[in-house]
Parts: C-alpha cells; structure tokens; sequence
C-alpha cells in the first residue's frame, strides 16, 4: 500500500507539532511545503492530509474534513504575519497598492476583510514572490508571512509593521485561525484507522513540544537564527489547539469572506471525532 501523503508548512511556525513527530510505525510520506503550495496538492489529491490555510478548507469545506485539536491560531498578535507599510494605519491604505506573498491565501484574504470590510477600503493588489525589497519598489505596502515576515521584521529597513492577528483581534475581539489540519473526505472513507492513529500521533508530538520547548526554539534558532527568548515568546503566543475559542474565530472569519464574495457563503466546519487535547 503506498503511504499516507502528510503535508509540513516549511516555516519555522509549525515546529512545535512536528519536532518531536516520530513516524516509526506508520505508513506515510512527509511533504514540505508552503502553505499556498500544500493548498494546492491537497486540491489535486497529492496530499491526503495536513496543514492548510483556513482559507483553502473554505474553498474545499464539501470534500474536507478537520483534524481536532490541530491548527496555527492566535489571539492578538501572531508575530509572523505582517504588513509593512510607509503609512502609519491601515486606514491610510484604503486605495493603496498592496503587494501580497504568493505563499498565502488566509492572510491575503484576512487583509481584504480588514481593509475592505473593516475600513471601506479598496485597494490594488498585486501577487508576489516575498520579497520584501522588490515588494516595496512595487507596491505602498507588503504583506509576509512564516519566516519571511520574521526575517523581515528582523531586517526592517524602517517601515511600520502591523501584525494582522492583532488588527484582526482589534477589530473583532476573536482568535484568528491561520491554519488548519485537513483530510479529504475519500482518504478517511478508506482509511480512517490510519488517519486516526496519524492524528493521534501528530496531537501527541504537539503536546511533547509544547511542554518541551527548549529544543524546539534550538532548532528554530538553527534554521533563521534569533534569540532564545524571541522563539519562547513567539512559541507561546501562537495557539496549536482548534477548541471553542478558535472555531469562534474561523466561523467569523468564513461569514466575512464569504460576505466579500472571497468564499462561499455558508462554510461549514466538519471537525472529525477523534481523541481529546489540551485547550488553549
Ligand atoms: C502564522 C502563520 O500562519 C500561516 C498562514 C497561512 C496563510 O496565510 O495562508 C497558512 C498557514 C500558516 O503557516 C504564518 O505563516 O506565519
């Protein structure tokens, strides 16, 4: 039987569910990508579960299913997605040209909902490769996320930098759901055993590395660099659970886009019912 296709999000944010992921045992091939790429191949049947954008379960919520106790949330500020801008608001760019990452689609969408919903905005927006200088020769502001936006705030040349978890949080008191786990519904009809014991072992490493942080932040620290406590705070201001709070988030994130005519209108959020977790 050939193995089970899980996606990675190939930045630093996802370390905590993935370093202590031990695949002995089980029958499945890891592929590393960015989330707009994971999007896309969980589209195509080229993956058969893992992190996605919330936005591409949107897209996909009749054929997906979610993993509980999985996802990449915030409540406030979420410190690896950022608009860099020379205006001092996101009020000033409500007919700006903004450029955004090709490896997104929740956050291109968050920044729509802000911008167009939230401050009656209606700006340009221009697809790009993250990079920040080519972004900013092109555009009044820059949208990264994942280790593009750490490494850019990191190098910030001097631009203001909004942190969209916590404009959402602002604007809406909620937890913003950037990522969720999913599966696609034929897989789990074939293989639910198998896709429960994956579960299970991925909640289990998440649990590991959240009470173990120290060499999860070792190993963040090896790939991009920083300091100790940068990663601790950064760590544990995200959020890896899906309970109540963060659900109350997505739901109002999918009738927003939905509203904008970005999703479908009606979303509904299909959690599978597999073994419990630690709420945040
Ligand atoms: C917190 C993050 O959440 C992410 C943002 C995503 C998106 O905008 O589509 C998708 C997956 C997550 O990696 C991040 O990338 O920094």
């Amino acid at each position: 039987m050939r193995p089970i296709r899980i996606g990675r999000i190939a930045f630093t944010n996802i370390l905590p569910i993935y370093h202590f992921f031990d695949p002995a045992g089980l029958n499945v091939e890891l592929i590393h990508q960015v989330p707009s790429q994971l999007n896309r191949r969980m589209a195509a049947g080229e993956i058969d579960m893992g992190p996605i954008s919330s936005f591409a379960y949107g897209e996909n919520h009749s054929r997906y299913s979610l993993i509980p106790h999985l996802s990449v949330s915030s409540r406030g500020p979420v410190r690896s997605i950022y608009l860099f801008t020379r205006q001092a608001d996101l009020s000033d760019l409500r007919s700006a040209r903004i450029a955004v990452t090709n490896t997104s689609a929740t956050s291109v969408a968050l920044l729509k909902i802000l911008l167009q919903y939230f401050e009656g905005g209606d700006p340009e927006y221009l697809t790009m490769p993250p990079s920040l200088e080519e972004m900013m020769d092109r555009a009044d502001a820059a949208l990264l996320i994942g280790d593009d936006a750490v490494r850019g705030a990191w190098q910030n040349p001097g631009y203001r930098v909004l942190d969209l978890g916590e404009e959402w949080y602002k604007r809406t008191g909620l937890d913003m759901t950037f990522a969720v786990w999913a599966v696609r519904d034929e897989v789990i009809e074939r293989l639910r055993d198998e896709v429960s014991a994956i579960a299970s072992r991925l909640i289990g490493s998440k649990e590991k590395g959240l009470k173990d942080l120290f060499p999860v932040v070792e190993e963040a620290r090896r790939r991009l660099g920083g300091s100790p406590e940068f990663w601790f705070q950064y760590y544990t201001g995200l959020c890896y659970d899906l309970g109540e709070r963060q659900l109350e988030g997505l739901k109002a994130y999918y009738q927003y886009a939905g509203e904008l005519g970005l999703l479908p209108e009606n979303v509904r959020i299909r959690v599978l019912d597999l073994p419990a977790g630690t709420p945040c």
